[in-house]
């Protein structure tokens, strides 16, 4: 059995059905995490495991115990949250031990496991300030050190980082990384950020009005998206899916047959741009995006935007194109992915024959 199981279940808040018939198995050592639209239930989900937020049917069962029931402070778990929730007139030291003195335990040992959590989090010389003494990144620290001492079975993280500023966030983020590296724990961390989501998580969950979409790891998710959904939520910018009937000149074609009323996902990096004339598309450009280190450059397919398509190329070169330029635009068949409106569909070089019909 996993570490942590969740079996069919359910929120209901009033009328409204939060969370649909959740099943998902998480292993000890593992970093899980979830991402999904506002409002699809991260957080309800993740409060369900905390304890904060009642399961109202299904069961949750950890480390072959079954703590569907169970009042949070008994299920052995820690939450982080985005808004720190740290005691203001506390030094960083009391909020750390915090825990631990309510548990009496000896002083000893608190000394003991503040001083190391300290020392891995880098909040040695500041154990005596007060929580409006530090920066917000310090602050998320010490919350994060709070958890830490008490070595919970399992870390839960609300959107720690999203009262960041970017720099900070992105610094953040690699020491979350590199303290799941150190500790090995448990970790299930709810998330807005696709950059977030892609570099810390063994595994994805994305989530969907209160359902799993996808599990997998990030680049599965990437490489090979469940459907429509998971293919446009992962990735930025966004994969491009259209039609298959605005590419008659790709789909349809043997090399990437496509049924009535398919659709073509087609990655940004997956789409070369080419002298008009070349290629098997040809556009117009309609904005150029110069983001440094890579070029987004966005073509209405065809004479201009008769049929509205538009498709998105991300090149690392440099360009001089314009918006107006005439360019022609290759696409290998094989980076295509195709999709019904079930879901992904094998192309030939994944499943062959079983084209029209397998979803995989
Ligand atoms: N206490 C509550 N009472 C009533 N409805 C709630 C409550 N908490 C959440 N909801 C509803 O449940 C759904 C899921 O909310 P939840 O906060 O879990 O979403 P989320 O994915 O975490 O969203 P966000 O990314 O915006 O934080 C939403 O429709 C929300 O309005």
């Amino acid at each position: 059995m996993s570490f942590l199981q969740l079996k069919g279940v359910e929120k209901y808040f009033g009328e409204l059905r939060a969370i649909k018939g959740v099943n998902l198995s998480i292993e000890k050592g593992e970093f899980i995490v979830f991402v999904g639209p506002s409002g699809c239930g991260k957080s309800t989900l993740l409060r369900m495991i905390a304890g904060l937020t009642e399961i109202d049917a299904g069961s949750l069962q950890l480390d072959g115990r079954d703590i569907t029931k169970l009042p949070s402070s008994k299920r052995d778990l820690a939450m982080v949250f985005q808004s720190y929730a740290l005691y203001p007139h506390m030094s960083v030291f009391d909020n750390m031990s915090f825990a631990l003195r309510l548990a009496n335990v000896d002083k000893a040992v608190i000394q003991e496991k503040v001083t190391r959590a300290a020392q891995i989090l880098n909040l040695t010389n500041y154990l005596q300030r007060t929580p409006k003494e530090l920066s917000g990144g310090q602050r998320q620290r010490v919350a994060i050190g709070r958890a830490i001492v008490r070595a919970p079975k399992v870390f839960l993280f609300d959107e720690p980082l999203s009262n960041l500023d970017a720099a900070l966030r992105g610094q953040t983020r690699v020491e979350i990384a590199q303290l799941h590296r150190e500790l090995g724990a448990t970790t299930i961390y709810v998330t807005h950020d696709q950059v977030e989501a892609m570099t810390l998580a063994d595994r994805v969950v994305v989530l969907r009005d209160g359902q799993i979409e996808q599990v997998g790891s990030p680049l599965e998710l990437y490489d090979r998206p469940a459907n429509q959904f998971v293919a446009q939520f992962i990735g930025t910018p966004q994969m491009n899916v259209l039609p298959a009937s605005q590419l008659p000149q790709l789909a349809g074609t043997p090399q990437l047959p496509v049924p009535a009323g398919g659709f073509v996902g087609l990655r940004p990096e997956d789409v070369q741009l080419q002298p008009a004339g070349q290629g098997q598309l040809q556009g117009t450009v309609a904005l150029v995006e110069a983001l440094g280190a890579e070029t987004l450059i966005h073509v209405a397919l065809g004479a201009g935007t008769a049929n509205g398509a538009k498709l998105i190329a991300r090149q690392s070169a440099r360009t001089t194109l314009h918006p107006g330029s005439a360019v022609g635009l290759s696409i290998d068949p094989m980076a295509a992915h195709v999709f019904d409106d079930q879901g992904r569909l094998a192309r030939p070089a994944q499943g062959g024959a079983a084209l029209a019909s397998a979803a995989v």
